[in-house]
């Protein structure tokens, strides 16, 4: 099943095209990877997706609904939630207390107990839930900003699947991790997978690959080419967009 389709999308800064025509499909239960090089276009097509930019030209759905125009809260409620390159979490709240916060932002009518006790508890359990699936449960009472910078990007993910997304968009979620952090984002983000589908831009490689079951590499603002990882490894020109050759491979996508 299809979840969210991209048609023809297009954002332009002045005369520059960052995002020119664009159409890609991301399907129910998919690790969907955006790759490119430096400039290629993956920021402002995320951000085309979260509604923090508006498109100039083509359509947005998400589980069949048109979301061109709908504002970033919108597309929230839609199921759409995204992480943040830079970490959206409360620095000096508690890891319990940013995780209670985002609960409580997205209840909704769930947890509307007669009793007020039986909502705070169910609120509580949901927390607690969260923390327990980005395996930060033993961090509960610490403060947010003394969390290790692997940790914090937990905490920010946690904060995204709060809303219970459909689809939820990591903006590099490997940015400045070691090795093993790195080892443990990609293990979460596949545990997610059993629930949401992800579209993912990264520029470790090897994280890309290992979880991507489909991957579109952008050049020029314009989709080069979509497949599995293993048909983008054996592709000539994503090899020619990354290695680099005689010739210019984003003069094919630019004509
Ligand atoms: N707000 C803006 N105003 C003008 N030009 C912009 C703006 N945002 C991005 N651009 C330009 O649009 C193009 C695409 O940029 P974008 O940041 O989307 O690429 P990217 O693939 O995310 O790059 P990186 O991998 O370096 O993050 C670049 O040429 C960039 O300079």
């Amino acid at each position: 099943m299809t979840l969210l389709v991209a048609h023809q999308l297009v954002k332009r800064f002045g005369a520059l095209p960052a995002t020119d025509h664009v159409s890609f499909s991301v399907n129910a239960g998919e690790i969907h990877a955006l790759i490119g090089p430096n400039g290629a276009g993956k920021s402002t097509l995320v951000n085309l997706i979260s509604g923090l930019l508006p498109a100039d030209g083509g359509t947005l759905t998400l589980d069949g609904a048109d979301i061109t125009h709908f504002a970033p809260h919108r597309r929230v409620a839609a199921g759409l939630s995204r992480c943040f390159q830079v970490t959206s979490i409360f620095a000096r709240q508690t890891v319990g207390e940013n995780l209670l916060l985002a609960v409580q932002a997205h209840a909704g009518s769930s947890f509307r107990f007669a009793q007020r006790r039986d909502s705070d508890l169910a609120l509580l359990a949901a927390a607690q839930e969260l923390a327990r699936r980005v395996t930060l449960e033993a961090d509960w009472d610490r403060v947010a900003a003394t969390l290790p910078h692997g940790a914090q990007r937990k905490l920010d993910v946690a904060l995204a699947i709060a809303a219970r997304p459909k689809l939820l968009l990591l903006d590099e979620p490997m940015a400045g991790m070691g090795p093993v952090e790195s080892a443990q984002m990609v293990a979460l983000i596949r545990r997610l997978r059993e629930d949401m589908a992800i579209l993912l831009i990264e520029h470790d490689m090897d994280a890309v690959f290992q979880l991507a079951d489909r991957i579109s590499v952008l050049v020029y603002g314009k989709v080069l080419t979509s497949g599995t990882a293993a048909e983008i490894q054996a592709d000539a020109q994503v090899q020619a967009v990354y290695l680099g050759t005689e010739t210019d491979p984003a003069d094919e996508v630019r004509a």
